[in-house]
């Protein structure tokens, strides 16, 4: 018995002990603990009195703006840590890197201030681009509060001013809708040379619909308008479009349908999240869905779609379901008007159709007196355009032969036989 209380007298005592030692060790450590937390506390509250900063998240467009005025500067041009971002011109040719600075620390002078820019990447990433977010983090003293103001205020100014006087172009990005490369020098009307009034026609109709939106709401008309060019290739479509967008002060949203993982998701999205003041263009719309219509079920997909879940009902819905878009510009090109379904393109869906046709020997003349800057009563432009007929071949056809003479208008005249005709539309 003694012996089993001695031995019980020993475990209780180095319990005890131990009961004694924990505490001690939680008392140390919750001490620690409290002291970190304070120390932080403290340091916070004298940097804060210290420093002065503003974080930017990448969901904000000052993010978009601070990475562009970042990649001009050159202090960051100057860092031996940058990260490479390739930026495509004029639909994906002569492609641009810009350096902007790369996850981690870096810093800059502004108006004679330092500023400490901290890029921080989340571990949460964005489920439509896939891409993680992310942020920027400035920092400077105190009294130098104002400078980063500041210097926000002159990224918004550079991103914005980049974009004056140019035409903006969006591509689909997973449904929604993103910047394409830098935006584009905008392409003069002049420079698209089509037969009678056809430009004049569809600018004229354009600024009556941007001009009436009282009057559509009053007869509670959606407020849509949609133009359907057609003709055979190269023949300005594309070109026509540019220039009215640049004319009008609009930026430019191309759909694909024929991407590989276009859906009815994305399509409705897509058409129906425009960013403002812009057109919607669908290039030729016959490549996606093509055969009869009539002769085909709603239910159809497109035959190039690989994942095969862009629906033709799904396109049409889009284009003027419940909750298409208000204030909407759609422009669709084709090669082939009777390929295309009538629901497509009936009125409501498409208000205004033009043909864009082959060139007749006005606009060859045209062509050649823009192309070689000469006055409109040159005898060279008429003799040019004298031997062949008209509708007999594309104007993109006669500029690819003028570039051949690039400096000589004679030339051009004396080899003007051997530009072949085409197949007549
Ligand atoms: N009417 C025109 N006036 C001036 N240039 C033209 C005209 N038509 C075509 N071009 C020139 O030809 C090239 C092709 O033109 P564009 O892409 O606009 O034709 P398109 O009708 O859209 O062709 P596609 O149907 O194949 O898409 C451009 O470089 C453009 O400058």
């Amino acid at each position: 018995m003694n012996h089993l209380q001695i031995i019980n007298n020993d475990t209780s005592r180095s319990i005890l002990l131990g009961i004694k030692q924990g505490l001690g060790l939680l008392i140390i450590g919750g001490g620690i603990g409290a002291l970190t937390q304070f120390s932080r506390y403290l340091w916070t509250r004298v940097t804060g009195s210290f420093y002065y900063r503003i974080d930017i998240d990448s969901k904000d467009k000052t993010f978009e703006w601070m990475l562009y005025w970042l990649a001009q500067n050159t202090d960051v041009k100057k860092s031996n840590h940058l990260n490479a971002e390739t930026v495509y011109n004029n639909l994906g040719k002569n492609p641009e890197v810009i350096f902007v600075p790369s996850v981690g620390s870096h810093s800059i002078q502004f108006r004679g201030k330092t500023i400490w820019i901290s890029r921080v990447r989340d571990s949460t990433f964005d489920m439509g681009s896939g891409a993680p977010f992310e942020s920027i983090n400035m920092t400077t003293y105190k009294q130098n509060a104002h400078i980063i103001q500041e210097l926000i205020q002159e990224a918004m100014r550079l991103s914005l001013n980049r974009d004056i006087g140019k035409t903006v172009i969006y591509i689909n990005n997973e449904g929604s809708w993103e910047r394409f490369g830098n935006p584009r020098s905008i392409r003069s009307l002049d420079s698209v040379i089509l037969a009678s009034n056809l430009k004049q026609k569809l600018l004229t109709d354009i600024r009556e619909f941007i001009n009436n939106e009282t009057w559509y709401r009053n007869r509670g008309i959606p407020y849509r308008r949609g133009y359907l060019l057609h003709g055979p290739p190269g023949n300005g479509k594309s070109s026509l479009i540019n220039a009215i967008a640049g004319e009008l002060n609009l930026d430019i949203c191309i759909v694909s349908l024929s991407q590989k993982d276009m859906d009815d998701r994305q399509i409705n999205q897509l058409l129906n999240n425009a960013p403002p003041k812009s057109i919607l263009l669908i290039e030729d719309i016959d490549a996606a869905f093509t055969g009869q219509r009539e002769k085909v079920d709603s239910s159809a997909t497109t035959t190039n779609n690989s994942a095969r879940n862009l629906t033709y009902s799904g396109l049409l819905n889009a284009l003027d379901g419940v909750a298409s878009q208000e204030g909407r510009i759609l422009f669709m090109t084709t090669n082939k008007l009777e390929l295309l379904d009538n629901a497509l393109i009936r009125e409501g869906r498409v208000d205004l159709k033009v043909h864009i046709g082959n060139a007749t020997k006005s606009q060859a003349s045209q062509l050649f007196n823009h192309f070689y800057n000469l006055s409109a009563d040159n005898q060279l432009s008429a003799q040019f355009s004298s031997s062949f007929e008209d509708y007999q071949l594309s104007m993109s056809q006669i500029q690819g032969f003028l570039l051949q003479y690039i400096n000589s208008p004679e030339k051009a005249v004396e080899n003007v036989h051997l530009l072949a005709p085409i197949a007549i539309h």
